[in-house]
């Protein structure tokens, strides 16, 4: 007998729990609804799995960031980590010494000091990107793609990509894809996490593909792991390796090569350095996607922020990241971006390691707990007209430091606590540069049809975990002669 209610939640039906209650697609949306029956807490279970959604600011922050120490696990996912090896990224990793340990390694290389030393490469990276655009608009999404992985493997290997059939980009794109569109689809479940004895089954048996597929998938992403590492490793011995993430961890203690902890060392840095390159590319291609989508649908949300940028970083140079104090409707631009697109709905599950009890109700031992961004940041209290692309609701100043905390989106898009993503503040500089590089350059509007009358665009969204818009149409010009003198300018190419 559980020792106090469960929270209120959708009906289950027996043995089966409440498996009809959710959705391969747009769970959020569910979840939202749920949020406005039963309040700050929902609470289901399928095959007895316990699944709570925390739908307020108030349920996070006191579950997922004080209760840390309980709610900061990962759900044990047989066929993505055990099955397919990737039990040691560090979004999969279990809460304890090794998510510890390799979070302290990110937090050397991503935190707010470090991630000055890379504005010089970010800069770097905007005028090919806009190039690039310039030269097919209608892939947007895949330049998107490029600049993000480009810039990771830059800053995590010291790897600079050349070209689109560069081995590495090619290895780490395909291997991202399998990720989010084979392994995890579907937020990562498989029968076999469910059942887990099914991993006994022999590979050759009818029904064991999935196990036949995980020996495949498994291999390659092996090689994602390795393959980037050895060349720093390489490049290293050579002298000839660029600063990176990777170099300057592994020079660190270049001598005692055998020993135990070298070798713990060694694995830390590697499979880290792997993690920041898989999480940052969905997440990127989503803001940056909303944003050109907000652009497309608000001419005069675009056509204000130019005149900004005119006015403080005039005609003939690129937006850096120096610039940023004084655009404030840019960064208010940016801030809205987070809050709309909202580009994980859900969070990542955090797994509950001890039963708990909150305002009286029961949330058992192994429950999946999901912070329910959506909904918070679509609460009109929070946010009046949360559905509206309005960057204005972020000029004024909020009334204190507590109110400006909760109704900054960045309090929530980026998860909670012991989980919250390292990549936050490369994000705050890359996405907010490539946004202001865009703005300052290209007229971005709707596009026009064989008629030459305009399109609306067709905003779709079919992923499970990122909330990223399928590809729309939209059309992508530079600003003036000007302007286009300047995204062509060879020096910084
Ligand atoms: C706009 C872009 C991004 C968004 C919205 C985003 C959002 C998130 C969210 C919601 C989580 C889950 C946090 C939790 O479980 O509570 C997460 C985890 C993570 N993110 Fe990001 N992320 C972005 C970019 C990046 C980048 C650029 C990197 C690396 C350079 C990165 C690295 C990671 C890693 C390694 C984790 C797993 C952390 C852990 O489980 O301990 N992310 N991110």
């Amino acid at each position: 007998k559980p020792p106090a209610p469960y929270p209120p939640g959708p009906k289950p039906v027996p043995l089966l729990g409440n498996v009809r209650d959710l959705t391969a697609k747009e769970l959020w949306l569910v979840a939202a609804r749920w949020a406005k029956e039963y309040g700050r807490i929902t609470y289901l279970h399928v095959f007895g799995q316990g699944l709570v959604f925390l739908n307020t600011p108030e349920a996070t922050f006191e579950l997922l960031e004080k209760r840390g120490a309980l709610y900061s696990d990962k759900p044990k996912l047989v066929m993505a980590g055990e099955l397919c090896g990737c039990e040691n990224m560090v979004a999969f990793t279990p809460y304890g010494d090794t998510s510890r340990r390799q979070r302290k390694l990110m937090q050397t290389a991503l935190g707010p000091s470090s991630i000055k030393t890379y504005h010089p490469l970010l800069e770097l990276e905007s005028r090919p990107f806009l190039r690039r655009l310039l030269a097919a608009p209608g892939e947007y999404q895949e330049h998107i793609r490029r600049y993000a992985g480009g810039l990771t493997l830059l800053v995590v290997y010291g790897h600079q990509v050349k070209s689109n059939d560069d081995a590495f980009l090619k290895l780490a794109e395909e291997c991202v894809s399998l990720l989010s569109n084979r392994i995890a689809s579907g937020g990562g479940i498989w029968p076999v996490d469910i059942f887990p004895s099914l991993k006994h089954i022999p590979t050759w048996f009818p029904g064991a593909g999935f196990k036949r597929n995980a020996m495949v998938w498994k291999k390659k992403m092996e090689e994602f792991v390795d393959k980037p590492f050895e060349f720093v490793l390489e490049e290293m011995k050579r002298g000839t390796a660029r600063a990176s993430f990777v170099s300057m961890l592994m020079d660190s203690d270049p001598k005692s090569k055998d020993t135990a902890a070298d070798a713990q060392h060694d694995f830390d840095v590697r499979w880290t350095a792997n993690s920041m390159y898989s999480a940052s590319i969905d997440t990127t291609i989503t803001v940056i996607s909303h944003f050109i989508l907000a652009m497309v649908q608000h001419p005069d949300v675009l056509e204000r922020a130019q005149a900004e940028l005119d006015a403080v970083v005039g005609p003939n140079r690129l937006p850096t990241c120096d610039d940023r104090e004084a655009l404030p409707y840019c960064n208010a631009i940016f801030t809205e971006c987070l809050r709309w697109g909202v580009p994980v709905p859900l969070n990542l599950p955090h797994r509950l390691m001890e039963d708990d009890i909150y305002e009286g109700m029961y949330i058992p031992k192994g429950s999946l707990v999901f912070g329910n961004i959506w909904a918070i940041l679509r609460d009109e209290k929070l946010y009046p007209d949360p559905d509206a692309f309005r960057p204005e609701r972020f000029l004024d100043a909020a009334v204190d430091e507590i109110a400006e905390r909760r109704r900054d989106p960045r309090t929530y898009v980026f998860g909670f606590g012991r989980r919250r993503c390292p990549g936050a503040n490369l994000v705050e500089s890359s996405a907010w540069l490539l946004m202001v590089s865009m703005l300052a350059t290209l007229d971005i509007g709707r596009a026009v049809d064989e008629k030459g009358n305009e399109v609306d665009p067709e905003v779709v969204f079919d992923n499970s975990v990122f909330r990223t818009p399928n590809r729309f149409k939209c059309s992508v010009r530079p600003r003036s002669e000007q302007a286009l003198k300047v995204v062509m300018q060879e020096d910084s190419a």
